[in-house]
């Protein structure tokens, strides 16, 4: 297991003002950034000129999660336009290994994302192709969810193979993650924590991301 990181979402900021939220979360070590198309998710956010245009406000590194169909077209763009890693969706990848090599030809870390009911077992001998794979804990398409408790099996079990394998992947969650569900999910193995209303309905988000970070350390097992 990798340290702890904290990526805020910036789906419930202020959407009119991205430039000043990103900087309002100086401490993270990652801004996520929800990419939805209205045809994966039944949501409609924002895409690669918005991504190209926010870049330059900030120099911490972006964590695109694209919640899009044909990501085989479109995630190395993303990777193009300066996001340091890129995650697609198994459900809508046709070649996941490939898209994978191709995301981490143009610089980017390469990540898979999971859908609630999307087993892990499938994909075990996929996982050295990926630098982070994402167990979300919530359907995609909203922020402001509430964190799906089913998909803790699956994150032991991720951590697991990844144990057995002896392989680095880091292990992020997405979704309905707070002060009141980190523990549960750093206990289960992930390392790797978005949190998106949590943080921007905080007074002090990055003040947020800071007890985050403690909440999971404290439980983190150092392996
Ligand atoms: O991918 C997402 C939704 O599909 C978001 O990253 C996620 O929902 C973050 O928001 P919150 O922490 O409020 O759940
Ligand atoms: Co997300």
């Amino acid at each position: 297991m990798g340290h702890i990181q904290i990526t805020p979402s910036i789906l419930n900021s202020d959407l009119a003002n991205l430039g000043a939220e990103v900087r309002r979360i100086g401490s993270a070590d990652w801004v996520h950034v929800d990419v939805m198309d209205n045809a994966f998710v039944p949501n409609l956010t924002l895409g690669l000129p918005v991504i190209e245009s926010l870049r330059k406000h900030t120099d911490t590194p972006f964590d695109a999660h694209l919640m899009i169909e044909d990501p085989d077209r479109w995630a190395p763009a993303y990777a193009e336009v300066g996001c340091g890693s890129v995650t697609f969706h198994v459900e809508a990848a046709k070649a996941p290994v490939r898209l994978a090599r191709e995301i981490r030809k143009q610089g980017a870390r390469a990540s898979m994302a999971l859908k609630p009911a999307t087993p892990i077992e499938p994909y075990e001998d996929l996982l050295p192709e990926l630098d982070m794979l994402l167990i979300m804990t919530v359907e995609p398409g909203f922020g402001g969810q509430k964190f799906l408790d089913l998909c803790l099996p699956k994150i032991r079990r991720a951590r697991a193979m990844m144990d057995k394998h002896g392989i680095e992947t880091w292990l992020q969650v997405d979704g309905g993650v707070s002060l009141e569900t980190i523990e549960r999910c750093a206990e289960a193995g992930a390392d790797v924590f978005v949190a998106g209303s949590a943080v921007y309905s905080a007074a002090d988000p990055d003040k947020m991301v800071a007890e985050l970070r403690a909440a999971a350390e404290a439980v983190a097992t150092v392996r």
